[in-house]
């Protein structure tokens, strides 16, 4: 069934979906998307990268669930108020084969997007991703996000683990004062929240719908006391 579902129904899928969210992306973006689509589907059999295996599942799991944080991440990333030269620095935590931090790269060409993996080869992955759509705002990290004291303005994570071990792993990353932590969650995280430390602040709990994914999504915004 996936090997029959051609280039322009995906396609087709993916222009639906980022204007059920509102999205506006350029033409280039779209091709880039449906770049990174092709490379997950023909790279996922050497580096595993997803259980996903059907490439219109992909579109909604993966790319369309990722770009339903597109318009949160702009918005926060207008407050920052940093233009020019200097970039807002992203670090996207257990990436994996890149989500969402290769569609926040390819959507947001002001921000420089660093995807951080403890498995070597999904780093490479995200490097050769890099080189193959031409995104100079997206590097891969080979690292246990625990041993990085860069500073991000945004960190960001999807499926990784959870709220209190996602803060405390990242939090010698996270730039002062002003950084923010972006947790991806399913159902809103009541427990979860409960039980982060008292200097871990969650200042806005957003909810997301996906097109065509039937399923509670939010964005959970955290910053340090
Ligand atoms: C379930 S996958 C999620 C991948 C991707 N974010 C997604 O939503 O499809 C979790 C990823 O976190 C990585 N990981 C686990 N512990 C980590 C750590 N301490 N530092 C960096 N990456 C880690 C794993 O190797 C794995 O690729």
């Amino acid at each position: 069934m996936s090997a029959a579902v051609n280039t322009d129904t995906l396609h087709q899928q993916l222009e639906a979906g980022a204007q059920a969210l509102s999205l506006d992306l350029n033409q280039d973006q779209i091709t880039r998307l449906m770049e990174f689509l092709a490379l997950l589907q023909k790279w996922n059999k050497v580096y595993n990268l997803t259980a996903v295996r059907n490439p219109q599942e992909m579109v909604t799991h993966h790319l369309l669930d990722s770009l339903a944080a597109v318009v949160p991440l702009r918005r926060h990333v207008a407050t920052l108020g940093q233009g020019g030269a200097q970039a807002v620095r992203l670090l996207d935590v257990g990436s994996g084969g890149g989500l969402p931090g290769v569609v926040f790269a390819i959507c947001c060409p002001g921000v420089d997007v660093s995807c951080v993996d403890t498995v070597g080869k999904k780093a490479a992955f995200i490097q050769q991703a890099a080189v193959a759509l031409k995104l100079r705002n997206l590097h891969g990290v080979h690292a246990r996000v625990e041993t990085l004291t860069t500073p991000f303005d945004i960190i960001s994570c999807r499926a990784f683990a959870s709220l209190p071990d996602f803060v405390a792993w990242s939090r010698s990353a996270l730039a002062a004062p002003h950084g923010v932590w972006l947790a991806m969650k399913g159902k809103h995280p009541e427990d979860e929240i409960a039980a982060l430390p008292a200097d871990v602040a969650v200042f806005h709990v957003e909810q997301l719908a996906v097109p065509g994914l039937d399923a509670e999504r939010c964005i959970v915004w955290m910053r340090p006391a």
